[in-house]
């Protein structure tokens, strides 16, 4: 059970992550687990900086998807959120994947991590 100011890790988003599980509780739901996916920072920004949107029967990148936002995006991930991963660390439900790899490999590692059975592949009884 966290005390508030009694852990030298609490951060400030602790408070958000309580709020948001008092009000899951409210509504009969609980966490399973809490999935982070993990890959580094020259994939993702290869990864978004290669994303193109149909619009208006044109592929188009959104701005921002440029490289440079893509960067500045991930830290503020690094800054603001990544921090929930030490909260659900802490409460045991973090399960952290690679994920490195093809979509369909990702996806079954995600579905492994939270048990659930893959509907792409056959299963064994
Ligand atoms: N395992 C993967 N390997 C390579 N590219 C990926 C993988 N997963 C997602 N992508 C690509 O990375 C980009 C961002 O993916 P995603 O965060 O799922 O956003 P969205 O589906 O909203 O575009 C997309 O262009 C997607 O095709």
């Amino acid at each position: 059970m966290r005390q508030p100011g009694s852990c030298s890790t609490a951060s400030p988003v602790d408070p958000q992550a309580e709020q948001l599980r008092e009000s899951l509780a409210e509504l009969g739901h609980g966490l399973d687990r809490v999935l982070e996916l993990v890959v580094d920072e020259e994939e993702l920004v290869r990864r978004l900086s290669g994303r193109r949107m149909l619009v208006d029967g044109q592929m188009v990148q959104r701005d921002d998807d440029k490289p440079d936002t893509v960067r500045h995006r991930l830290k503020v991930y690094r800054d603001q959120t990544e921090p929930l991963s030490g909260f659900y660390e802490a409460d045991g439900l973090l399960v952290r994947i690679d994920a490195i790899g093809e979509i369909d490999e990702v996806t079954g590692r995600a579905l492994d991590a939270l048990g659930v059975a893959d509907p792409g592949q056959p299963s064994d009884g």
